[in-house]
């Protein structure tokens, strides 16, 4: 089995982008405010009614070798007990898997949401650092529904894609490299 170690990388919108956005301040206009507060459009897409989950990420050893990606929704992550943590993202692809190359991690701060474009591949779990973290998760129903579903031994979700990277002998390893200092 060949492990791959991914550096992982500080966020920010520049090299998220491809991936998604950072769900934070932003520096343009604000699209609606009213004395004492200022909103802001995100690039949130669904294709269906959107489901509002909590999640609970595990702080787990920071390996991995499955990937997925979910057509019908732009699936953001907000931080409600939020730690630092990484966020594992690989480019969209047609009909193929992405190349084990193109794998990139980024270490996003604890009080940053995270919105992923519909179609992104990441990594199934989100690595917290320092302990584990709750966040909304905004997704569709339908999408989950076909995940819990083949949870009970239904068939296999059609808005779902996972590319397990075990089938071509590889697997991962994220480094938090001394670049990005203390997290
Ligand atoms: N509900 C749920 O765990 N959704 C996953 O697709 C995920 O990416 O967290």
């Amino acid at each position: 089995m060949n492990e791959r170690t991914v550096v992982a990388e500080r966020i920010d919108a520049e090299s998220f982008a491809p991936f998604g956005e950072i769900l934070d301040l932003q520096d343009a206009e604000p699209v609606f405010q009213n004395p004492g507060l200022r909103s802001w459009r995100t690039g949130y897409e669904a294709e269906s009614a959107t489901e509002l989950m909590v999640i609970e990420f595990d702080e787990i050893p920071m390996t991995f070798d499955r990937i997925e990606r979910h057509h019908q929704v732009s699936q953001c992550f907000l931080p409600l007990r939020g730690r630092p943590m990484v966020m594992v993202v690989a480019p969209k692809t047609g009909e193929d898997a992405p190349a084990a190359a193109s794998v990139r991690a980024f270490l996003v701060g604890q009080h940053q949401g995270i919105l992923l474009h519909r179609s992104v591949w990441h990594a199934l779990n989100r690595f917290p650092i320092g302990g584990s973290a709750v966040h909304a998760l905004v997704t569709t129903a339908a999408t989950q529904a076909e995940l819990e579903a083949e949870r009970r031994g239904g068939p296999k979700p059609r808005l779902t894609d996972v590319h397990d990277f075990s089938t071509e002998k590889t697997t991962f390893r994220i480094e938090i490299g001394p670049e990005l200092g203390a997290v």
